[in-house]
Formats: C-alpha cells, structure tokens, sequence
C-alpha cells in the first residue's frame, strides 16, 4: 500500500487542527445558551477563535495532542506488521512537523521518547471485517481530560445522589456524577462516552469507542437513548459552565454503549473528553493506501466564532468590559509587584506582558529541593507544556494553552514562598493549600482558557531561553517575551477561589438528582 503512510499523515494533520463538524455545531449550541458577557462566555468566545486559528495555521487546536489511539478495521489478508510501520513513520513526521507535541514518556525514567513511539505509543487496535475498505478512526485525547475519566462499580453510595443500584436508575446517577467530579478540569464543556460492563479494562475501552459516534446520532437501543437525552437535558443543571467557570454550559455530548458483564461486577466506566475532541476517520483503498473518503464531516465552513477574528487579547478584555461584564482589565507588566497583585479580585481580567516561565509537574518536583536557574521574584509562572519548533533562527511556539494546575497541589503554594512568585498560571484551579499561600505571601492564581493553544501562542511573541530540555520539551522551563496574555484571576490574595465556589455550589445542585428517575 504505497500511499498508506501519507494517507495516515494526513489523517493526523486534519485530527490536530480542523475540528470536525459534528463537534463544531455542538460548541456553537453551547455559545447560543452562555451569555458572551460572563465568564464561560468570554471563554467560549476564544475557544471559537482558537478552533478558528488552528484551522488557518493547520496548528494543533490544543498543544496536548494527547494518546494518539487508532481505531482500524482491514479485510482479510491485509498486512497489519507493514500497516503498523508506516502508522509509526506518519506519527514521527508530524512529531517533526509540529503536527503532534512529543507525547511519550518513559513511566519509569520520565524520559520523553521525543518522537511520540515507545513501549505502548501510539495505540493501535486492528480488527478484521468483512467490508472490502480499510477504516481507520484516530483520536488525539489529551491527558487532562483523560485524568478525569472515571469508573463506579455498583452498588455504589455517590456523594449527593445517594444509593446507585444496578439498573439504569443507578447508571443515571453514575454519569451525572461523573460530569460533576470532572468540574473545570478536563477543559468543559466536555463531552463523555460511557461504557455499561465488561470488566474494568473493556469497561473502559467501550466508553472510549463511544466517543467515535457522531454527535448528532441517536442510540439504536432506546433505554440508551433515553438515558442520552436525560443526561444532555439535566447535566448542565449543575451549573459548572465552561472551564469550571460557572454557567449555563458543561457537557456537549453524551454517548452511552453496553456490553455483558459477571455476574459479581457491573462497572459503569466513563471517558471524559474535553471541548477540544479530536477524532477522525478514512476510508482507505487496500491496494493503493490512498484515501477514498472522509468519515466524519470537516469542520471548514462551520464557523464556532461568529464574531470574526480579534485581536488576540482583546475578545477576553472586550468582554470585560462589557457592561453586562463581571469583571474589569487590569493590565500588568512583568516582575509584577505585590501591591499589583493584592489588588487584585477574583473575576479580574488580567492582560499581561513581559517574561513569564513555562513549569509543570517535572519542574514543580524539581524546585522544591533545587534554586531555580532564573530569578522568580516577582515572576509569573505558566503551568503550559507547548509545542515547539527549532529553526536556524532558534526556538518558536506552535501551540502553548495552559495544563491542568491541580496536579502542582502538592509543591505550589511552598515554591510560591520559596522563589517570591506572584502569579500562577493554569487552568482548572487550585486546592486550599495555594489559596492560603496566595494570601500569605500575596500571590494569584489566573485562569487561561484551556485548550486555547493557538490564541496563546499568538500572544508569544519571543523564546529567550530554556532550561531543562532534559524534561523533554513539554516539561521544560521555556523563558517566554509575552504581549496581551489575557487570563481571568480565579483565586486572589484575598481568600476567594472561584473554583471553591462553583464546586460547593454543583455540589449542591446535584442533590436535586437523588430521587429516581427510571424506575
Ligand atoms: O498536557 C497538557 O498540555 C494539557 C493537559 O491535556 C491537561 O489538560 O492538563
Ligand atoms: S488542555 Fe484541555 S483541551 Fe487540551 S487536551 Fe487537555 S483537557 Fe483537552
């Protein structure tokens, strides 16, 4: 099959920067419901520039390019070893072409493979069918939203809802509580695929396998189906909004698949996916490997942002300040001072420039027994791992949108007092233990919009150094010249976390869903 690597290429490329159709029309509902004003609105908006921007660029939409998994039926007789080769050869070009961010790291050593292949990577399951195509499907599935998969094992006691039984009833609750432990942090409004049975591995598979339906189908089993319209109907009830930022809008999508299971389990497995779902699929002629169809409609043409293209910080700052706006623009300069930062209220939008540092999990173990190699006093540190391309000029950003923050739990508010860091930023949030280091020692914590990795990049306008390359480049600490870097304070020296708040305030809202509903 002689075209087959190019054609696999080219499947990674579209995947990575053109958001399918069927997932486009979804963000744009969500848009129609979230008032522009508030926070998730502000956020949607650039999330509709970002899918918009990645598309020209044919950049990654989000730099987590995620577990390249594919997904591929052969007829009879086809040569999966040589399917495999050329699969692999496909992955380190767009690894090389800044299609895909090196995304697999040794579990033992931390070492980042820098291709994107090694033991377990990319995933690829092949089956036989009887059809005389090859269909391939590929998901790019970050790791942010994977952590916020879940699993239950029923009967199960579920905070707020109560008794889950084995029956539908008890999958209902199951699901719901799934959307409502993810919060912000798998990048909502997500969209989940759900997997009734099987064991705790095929449990898992078949949730994944549902994110490969369309979104606009309808379940052929009609208990499912019902069950889909229920959650769609009810899950954004819970008011936890775009990035966890409260709002009308926090699941997209639901996607329920059943198989049999023992009789001493009934797991209901739930794959979280984030706003940013990448999937797609070919149709590909065995013999000459070229590719005969798309399976799933491109996103070119449908537009998500129907404000047309902003400056890059001026959507978030523009709604600011709006007047139906809850917040104001605060325009800071880095090393940024204390007096600056107390002033600060969460609900601020601050737009910033200077230097701030790329850190995440690597860097935060690190620094907690090391010196930092740059001054971090007054300093703003980045929780993002990019992706970078080095030419004769040196280094530039491909795609640079924050990581889930709660990961740095543990070390952030004690490198905070250690180094004289003023600002953190991620996405998703943080726990107590920072929010009192932010007030202590006069810090704050600023949400960018996660996924967003073409609107932040923009905002990059030079690489002065890196550290660390020994990480592996999403682990580095890249030294970056910012302009016009909007994010929203969401947990300020004062005490206030709004993550705190919508947290408490789903948590309170999901009791409304204890009564049964299929009997
Ligand atoms: O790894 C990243 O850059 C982001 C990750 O997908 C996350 O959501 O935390
Ligand atoms: S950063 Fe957000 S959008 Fe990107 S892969 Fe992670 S969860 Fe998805």
């Amino acid at each position: 099959m002689q075209h087959f690597e190019d054609s696999i290429y080219n499947l990674i490329v579209e995947t990575s920067t053109n958001l399918p159709g069927d997932v486009r029309r979804a963000v744009a509902k969500g848009r129609a419901l979230e008032d522009r004003a508030t926070r998730s609105g502000l956020a949607l908006t650039t999330i509709a520039q970002n899918i918009g921007m990645a598309e020209q660029q044919v950049s990654p939409i989000c730099q987590d390019t995620g577990m390249p998994t594919f997904i591929i039926h052969t007829p009879v007789g086809i040569n999966q070893i040589e399917m495999k080769k050329d699969i692999h050869n496909a992955i380190v070009r767009a690894t090389k072409n800044g299609k895909l961010r090196p995304n697999s790291v040794d579990s033992l050593t931390g070492e980042n493979s820098g291709d994107n292949l090694g033991a377990g990577t990319p995933v690829i399951h092949f089956e036989q069918w009887e059809e005389d195509k090859i269909d391939v499907r590929l998901i790019l599935k970050g790791g942010g939203c994977e952590n916020k998969n879940i699993q239950y094992s029923l009967p199960a006691e579920l905070e707020g809802l109560g008794k889950a039984g084995r029956d539908l009833d008890g999958i209902r609750k199951c699901i719901l509580h799934a959307v409502y432990q993810a919060q912000g942090q798998g990048c909502s409004a997500g969209f989940i695929g759900v997997g009734i049975g099987g064991d705790r591995t095929t449990g898992y598979e078949l949730a994944k396998k549902q994110l490969f339906r369309k979104v606009e189908d309808v379940n052929p089993i009609e208990d499912l189906s019902k069950l889909e319209d229920y959650i769609m109907e009810n899950a954004n009830k819970l008011g936890i909004g775009t990035m966890g930022f409260g709002g009308e809008v926090s699941l997209l999508g639901c996607k329920v698949g059943v198989m049999n299971r023992l009789p001493a389990s009934f797991f209901v497995s739930v794959a979280y996916n984030c706003w940013a779902f990448r999937r797609q699929g070919v149709l590909v002629d065995p013999s000459t490997g070229n590719i005969e169809d798309w399976l799933y409609e491109s996103g070119t043409g449908i537009s998500v942002d129907d404000e047309g293209a902003h400056e890059s910080e001026a959507v978030i700052a523009e709604g600011a300040n709006s007047p139906a706006s809850e917040s104001r623009e605060v325009r800071l300069t880095t090393p940024v001072s204390e007096e600056d930062i107390r002033s600060l209220r969460v609900g601020d939008v601050v737009i910033l420039s200077g230097e701030m540092h790329t850190g995440r999990d690597a860097l935060h173990k690190y620094l907690m027994d090391h010196e930092s190699p740059v001054d971090l006093e007054g300093a703003v540190i980045y929780h993002c791992g990019p992706v970078m391309m080095k030419d004769e000029e040196g280094w530039h950003v491909k795609a640079a949108g924050p990581t889930t923050s709660i990961r740095e739990e543990p070390y952030q508010g004690d490198i905070i007092k250690k180094f004289g860091i003023r600002a953190v930023i991620g996405k998703g949030g943080m726990g107590p233990k920072t929010l009192k280091a932010l007030q202590e020692h006069g810090g704050v914590y600023l949400n960018a919009i996660g996924g967003a990795a073409q609107y932040y990049a923009e905002c990059i306008k030079k690489v002065n150094a890196v550290d660390f390359m020994e990480f592996g480049i999403p682990e580095a600490m890249w030294h970056l010249d910012v302009e016009g870097f909007a994010a929203i304070v969401t947990m300020d020296a004062h005490g206030n976390s709004l993550h705190a708040d919508v947290e408490k305030d789903s948590a309170a809202k999901l009791t409304q869903f204890k009564e049964p509903v299929f009997k």
